[in-house]
């Protein structure tokens, strides 16, 4: 049953592998993982009926481990560390050597049992410290992490079990309450850990959709959707705070002629060492976004006029540092409005600081200006 819940799902992962986008790692060595559990477990379930017992064992332990330690590559994969290779050929020769000298040589099935426990637990006990260290913490991975941590238990037990108390008391074949937890634990967790396997992919897809909706794919600052609503939870920081916050509109000069005169791709360049540029004269909690063309947008939360024309001098100042990358010489303009009124909304900011970056390309470009603060709605006097 288990062999056939394993084979099913390395089918659902194989095809996920397919269609998920390649950002999401390690789902085909997951799925060859379970394939390979699979095709241990019927190798196991052969050992009596055909001649030859010790070489089907020594083949189904080593599919076995094959098949834990490409799940634990996959998982290494996953979290965009570098698979390491050398446990997973250091413990597979360990294992192999162990096996088959306490199976041909000095025959001995408990210190087998124990060897092949302690070693197999390794790769499992790796899944538990990736998704503690690397992962998102969120129901999937706790999930996963769980699923991992008792699967590790469990095997552990059975290797202790084994070196405490003999053969009899891990023997598969033989009736007992360790033997019947491990067979249980042993044929849901190939489905589960499979389940669990898909939970973090499937998180993991969500998350780089969200990023790409909110994301402008040429620069990897934000797109307009996701400034917006940046700008909301800012809005209402301001209203519940009455703090200020001041808008930067970037635009680049002449930006056409970078294109005619060098190419679209070189204009492209330049718009991605615009955003970094940008991006490095901001703090963490400033935001940058692009809504298409050659301007960006910045939004300085809780910051006043005065520092926030010193944040748009540093910008202008880099910016216009020769030979970048290669790049042609550019410059930009930009215009600088300042919030400090709950009651103006984005579109009323946004023209302010675009009134002002006209201003400045007016006046020549390679330049600041402010916008003039709105004019307050008129409110009725009491009588
Ligand atoms: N390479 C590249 N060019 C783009 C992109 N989006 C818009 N453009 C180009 O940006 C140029 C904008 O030209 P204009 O609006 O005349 O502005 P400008 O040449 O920068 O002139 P000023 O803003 O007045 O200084 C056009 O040639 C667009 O084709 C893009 O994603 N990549």
């Amino acid at each position: 049953m288990s062999t056939l819940m394993a084979g099913a799902m390395s089918v659902v992962l194989y095809s996920a592998y397919l269609s998920f986008p390649s950002e999401i790692k390690g789902l085909d060595y997951w799925a060859a993982g379970l394939i390979l559990l699979a095709l241990g477990a019927v190798l196991f379930s052969l050992r009596n009926s055909t001649s030859g017992q010790a070489i089907i064992l020594l083949c189904a332990n080593s599919t076995l481990i094959w098949g834990v330690g490409l799940a634990m590559i996959g998982t290494q994969k996953f979290y965009d560390r570098k698979p390491a290779w050398w446990l997973f050929h250091l413990v597979w020769a360990c294992a192999m050597l162990g096996v088959g000298y306490w199976l041909v040589i000095q025959p001995h099935f408990s210190a087998r049992v124990a060897v092949f426990s302690f070693l197999i637990s390794i790769f499992y006990l790796n899944q538990v410290a990736m998704a503690w260290r690397y992962g998102e913490r969120h129901f999937s991975t706790i999930f996963f992490g769980i699923l991992m941590l008792l699967q590790t238990l469990v095997v552990l037990t059975r290797g202790l079990l084994a070196v405490f108390y003999g053969g009899a008391q891990v023997n598969l074949t033989s009736i007992g309450p360790f033997q019947s937890i491990y067979l249980a634990a042993g044929h849901f967790m190939v489905l589960l850990l499979a389940v669990s396997f898909k939970a973090v992919a499937t998180r993991r897809l969500q998350t780089i959709l969200e990023r790409r909706s909110t994301l402008d794919p040429l620069t990897q600052v934000l797109n307009r959707r996701g400034f917006a609503d940046i700008y909301a939870k800012e809005h209402a920081l301001l209203r519940r705070e009455s703090t200020a916050m001041t808008m930067l509109s970037i635009d680049l000069d002449y930006f056409k002629k970078i294109n005619d005169c060098h190419g679209h791709a070189t204009g492209d360049r330049v718009l991605v060492d615009v955003a970094a540029v940008i991006g490095k004269a901001l703090r963490v909690s400033d935001h940058v976004a692009r809504f298409g063309g050659e301007e960006f947008i910045v939004l300085l939360p809780t910051t006043g006029l005065d520092r926030a024309h010193h944040i748009a001098e540093r910008i202008l100042l880099a910016v216009r540092e020769p030979g970048r990358d290669g790049l042609p010489t550019y410059t930009v303009s930009i215009g600088i409005a300042c919030q400090t009124s709950a009651d103006e909304d984005l579109d009323g900011i946004l023209m302010r600081a675009d009134e002002a970056l006209y201003s400045a390309k007016e006046r020549g470009r390679n330049r600041i200006e402010i916008a003039s603060m709105p004019i307050p709605p008129l409110r009725a006097v009491p009588a």
